[in-house]
């Protein structure tokens, strides 16, 4: 006979997620390895961030141990060993998690969308009802099952369970529980809420053995400021990111601006290259930039290597116009009160097969 049988029926809740099939020996009292539903849409999307922002005190408490009597000897292992096997489900959710987070088809990309999808979400249950599994193994089961509900990897998941809670709810001392889910704002919100609160009910009561309305979850906003690992915010985070991103850009526009280089070199033969770098972005201040002038101190365009080479010898708070001196092709710099529109225009020109390209306008709608 399925000893699931006389439980009652799951909710049937969806999740976006890889869900992994239960075995039909498990245990109806083991913590499943996947969630309850694989097959329904995903309702999970990023909400609006909340405004509210804190961190919950950890409330002292007191032993009160309820012994449950409910839960077999016979419970099977819960999950396959992780670590040792390479197909595993956990694997294969993981891939798919990192393939969906990290390559062009995720839609985590900024900054702020990979720190949020990697953020630590800090899960504390209180209960006066003891589970069958030992601590670890339960907390283990909890951690991995949460990850999977907020679809993250399992380092970025905090649990703590307290099996010995004084805890009463309603005017009974029976079995009940008190779960709080601290996050960035963003995976918290009201369809995320309702959808994960079935979810993690039903584990509940399938593990402890106590019914939803017997529990009470409470979810916490936590700004980017108010959620800190690693000696940094969220907050902090991000903001690093950013900077990285901000100085890995202009290499991607040298490397363009190079390949770029070579090949008008290869079909005009007598030019130098045009510095996409500057081009794009007028801000970008590297040797080889045609940015605005700024302090009279904007070098030369280099378009040779062997001017490159001299270019990194003049000292950096080298004056533009000592700069130009040692410069032995000033027509294509940037002349001091030339506009780059009119600098690019006058080099695309002077670069006879480039005509057919749109003259470059810096300034939408401005006569230089
Ligand atoms: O609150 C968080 C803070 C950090 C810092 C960063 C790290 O791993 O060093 N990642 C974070 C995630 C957070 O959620």
């Amino acid at each position: 006979m399925d000893p699931c049988k006389n439980k009652p029926s799951l909710p049937r809740l969806t999740t976006n997620v890889p869900l992994l099939q239960k075995p039909p020996n498990e245990s109806c009292n083991a913590l499943p390895k996947t969630l309850p539903d694989a097959s329904a849409p995903a309702i999970i999307m990023p909400e609006k961030p909340s405004r509210t922002s804190s961190m919950f005190k950890e409330d002292k408490h007191d032993e009160n141990i309820m012994p449950v009597t409910r839960f077999e000897s016979e419970s099977l292992p819960i999950y396959v060993s992780r670590k040792s096997v390479d197909d595993s489900p956990l694997t294969k959710m993981k891939k798919l998690y990192y393939e969906d987070a990290f390559t062009a088809r995720g839609s985590h990309n900024s900054p702020k969308d990979r720190v949020t999808h990697e953020s630590v979400v800090v899960v504390e249950l209180k209960t006066n009802t003891k589970a069958k599994d030992d601590a670890p193994k339960l907390l283990s089961d909890f951690a991995h099952f949460l990850a999977q509900v907020y679809q993250r990897p399992e380092t970025s998941m905090l649990v703590t369970i307290d099996q010995n809670a004084d805890l009463i709810f309603g005017n009974t001392s029976g079995s009940a529980y008190l779960l709080k889910i601290t996050a960035l704002s963003t995976l918290i919100g009201p369809l995320t809420n309702i959808h994960n609160t079935g979810l993690i009910q039903s584990i509940i009561q399938e593990v402890f053995g106590i019914a939803p309305d017997k529990g009470v979850v409470i979810y916490t906003p936590a700004s980017e400021d108010n959620l800190a690992t690693n000696g940094m915010t969220a907050r902090d985070e991000i903001d690093r990111l950013e900077r990285m991103d901000s100085d890995n850009s202009p290499s991607i526009f040298k490397s363009i601006s190079r390949s770029m280089s070579r090949r008008m070199k290869s079909s005009s033969g007598n030019s130098g290259p045009i510095s996409l770098t500057s081009v794009m972005n007028p801000d970008v201040t590297t040797h080889t930039s045609t940015s605005p002038v700024t302090s009279g101190q904007v070098p030369p365009l280099r378009p040779h290597q062997e001017d490159k080479k001299k270019l990194k010898e003049l000292p950096k708070s080298e004056p533009m116009q000592q700069a130009l001196a040692k410069d032995e092709k000033p027509e294509r710099t940037l002349k001091k009160r030339e506009s780059l529109k009119s600098f690019v225009n006058r080099r695309l020109s002077e670069l006879g097969e480039l005509t057919t390209m749109k003259p470059f306008t810096a300034t939408k709608g401005k006569k230089d």
